[in-house]
């Protein structure tokens, strides 16, 4: 098992007049290569999970183990490495740093890991090569397309050898012909055994995950496996599960 997530629990406030329970009673675990996506309408607490497990916001209740280490009980300089080395990020706005080109934003992390000079070279070409960024290295942020962005991104969340990729909406600023290029190439990097969460709003976007968890009022409130469905179908079945979700009707 790569991550298990143990009776989460978040309150907002805690203790005080304005309280808000986030999330209240989550459990469920990944295994290592398995590409799962997290679904729920706006403000069931897709990205308070998030924040906890890329260890930016602690609980207030439960537990997280990534590879048996409960990441909770790292101390933070402990935690700070341990989230360089163990996690990659996509972020729907991408984070890549217009001052830098696209070959010192894939690096940063190394570089932050204070990785040597003569080190960066082999995990700079193996995911430039993974994701055909060849012809960008050179160019800034601004200077590329939404889509080659995100593919810089995914560069960048590879170049660490993360064990895990948190993904926030990462098709959210991105129109529908460059999202099915991001989910084609999460598709590859999933085939070559990479472990993905990804927190997304579209069905279409989920459809390309193993597994669909559906979060309700700070719960796991349903969740649906692709097993050997066609694309098509396992997107029809999410579609149909978030129905259900938003509507509040029961499930078998
Ligand atoms: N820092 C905070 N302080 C207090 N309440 C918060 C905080 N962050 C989120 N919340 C509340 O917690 C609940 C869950 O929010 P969260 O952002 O996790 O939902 P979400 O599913 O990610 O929503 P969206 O899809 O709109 O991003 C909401 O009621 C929200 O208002």
């Amino acid at each position: 098992m790569l991550l298990k997530v143990n009776h989460l629990e978040k309150i907002y406030n805690k203790n005080k007049e304005n309280a808000l329970m986030a999330l209240r009673d989550i459990s469920f675990s990944a295994n290592q290569g398995e590409f799962v996506a997290i679904m729920g309408e706006s403000g069931s607490g897709k990205s308070t999970l998030l924040n906890i497990l890329s260890m930016l916001d602690d609980p207030t209740g439960g537990e997280v183990f990534l590879e048996d280490k409960n990441i909770l009980s790292l101390k933070d300089a402990e935690k700070a490495d341990f989230r360089r080395r163990k996690l990659g990020y996509v972020f729907q706005n991408f984070n890549l740093l217009d001052q830098l080109t696209v070959k010192d934003n894939i690096l940063l992390p190394l570089v932050l890991q204070g990785m040597k000079a003569q080190d960066l070279k082999a995990p700079l070409e193996g995911v430039v090569e993974r994701l055909g960024l060849e012809k960008l290295l050179t160019k800034y942020p601004y200077q590329i397309s939404g889509g080659q962005g995100q593919r810089t991104a995914i560069a960048r969340a590879l170049i660490s050898n993360p064990k895990l990729i948190l993904a926030d909406e990462p098709t959210g600023a991105l129109d529908s012909k460059t999202s099915e290029e991001l989910l084609h190439y999460f598709s590859i990097i999933n085939n070559q055994g990479q472990t993905i969460l990804m927190v997304t709003h579209s069905a279409k976007a989920a459809s390309v995950a193993n597994r669909v968890l559906f979060i309700k009022d700070g719960k796991i409130f349903h969740q649906v496996y692709r097993g050997q469905e066609s694309r098509q179908e396992f997107m029809s079945r999410i579609n149909q599960a978030m129905t259900l979700t938003l509507g509040g009707g029961h499930l078998d």
